[in-house]
C-alpha cells in the first residue's frame, strides 16, 4: 500500500459539505479546476491557519486538526513544499517564508554553492472528519529543478520550478500543469478516497 495513503475501511459515509480551508486563491483555483464537478459538496473557507514548524507530515496533520476545529465539521487542507536535492529537502514546507524573504532569484542563489539544482514540489492533502478526528494524509510528488525565473509571477514559487519539458510551471498552460502536478498527483488519490468515502 502506498504509504502516503491512509485508508480506514467502515468509516460512516459523510453527506455534509466538505470544506476546502485555504487562504490561497491560486491554490483554490487549481483544486476547482482538477477535482471538477467529481467533488460536489466542496466548498471553501479563507482561514490563514497556523502552521506548526515539524516534518511536512505533522505540519498536515495539525493543520487539518486545526480547520476541523475551526470548521466543526469535515475538511480538507493542504500544505506544500519545495524540497531541494542539494539542501537535504529543504526549504520544504517553510518555502512560503523563503520566498516571502528572497523572492525568486533569492531561492536560486541559495543553491549557488551546489552543482544539483534538483528539486522536488511537494503536496500534501489532510482530510479530517472533523473535531477530534484522526486526519488522513494524500501526497502527490513532481520533480523538477531551480531556474531563473521565466513566465508569470502570481503564483508562488511557479516561475522558477522547471518541469522535464523545459518549461517551468509559470510557463505551462494551466490545464497542463494541472495534469502533471504535485498537487494533481496528490488530489487523484483524495479523489479517489472521497468518492468511496464522502458521498
Ligand atoms: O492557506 P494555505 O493553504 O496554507 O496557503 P499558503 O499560501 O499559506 O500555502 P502553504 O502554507 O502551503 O505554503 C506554500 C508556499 O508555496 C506556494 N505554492 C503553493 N502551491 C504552489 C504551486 O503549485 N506553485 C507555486 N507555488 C506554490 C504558496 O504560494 C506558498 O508560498
Ligand atoms: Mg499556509
Amino acid at each position: 500500500m502506498n504509504k502516503s495513503i491512509t485508508h480506514q475501511s467502515g468509516l460512516p459515509t459523510m453527506p455534509q459539505t466538505l470544506i476546502f480551508v485555504t487562504g490561497n486563491a491560486n491554490k483554490l483555483a487549481e483544486v476547482k479546476a482538477i477535482l471538477g464537478d467529481s467533488v460536489p459538496s466542496l466548498d471553501n473557507k479563507a482561514l490563514d491557519l497556523p502552521e506548526l514548524q515539524g516534518t511536512l507530515e505533522e505540519i498536515t496533520l495539525d493543520k487539518a486538526r486545526r480547520a476541523a476545529e475551526a470548521i466543526g465539521g469535515p475538511v480538507l487542507v493542504e500544505d506544500t513544499c519545495l524540497c531541494f536535492n542539494a539542501l537535504n529537502g529543504l526549504p520544504g514546507p517553510y518555502v512560503k517564508w523563503f520566498l516571502q524573504s528572497l523572492g525568486h532569484e533569492g531561492l536560486n542563489n541559495m543553491l549557488a554553492a551546489y552543482e544539483d539544482k534538483s528539486a522536488q514540489a511537494v503536496c500534501t492533502f489532510a482530510y479530517c472528519a472533523g473535531p477530534g478526528q484522526e486526519a488522513i494524509l494524500f501526497e502527490g510528488r513532481t520533480d523538477g529543478k531551480i531556474v531563473p525565473a521565466r513566465g508569470p509571477a502570481n503564483f508562488g514559487w511557479d516561475a522558477v520550478f522547471e518541469y522535464e519539458t523545459g518549461q517551468t510551471y509559470a510557463e505551462m498552460d494551466k490545464s497542463f500543469k494541472n495534469q502533471i502536478s504535485h498537487r494533481s498527483k496528490a488530489l487523484d488519490k483524495v479523489k479517489a478516497w472521497l468518492a468511496v468515502n464522502h458521498k
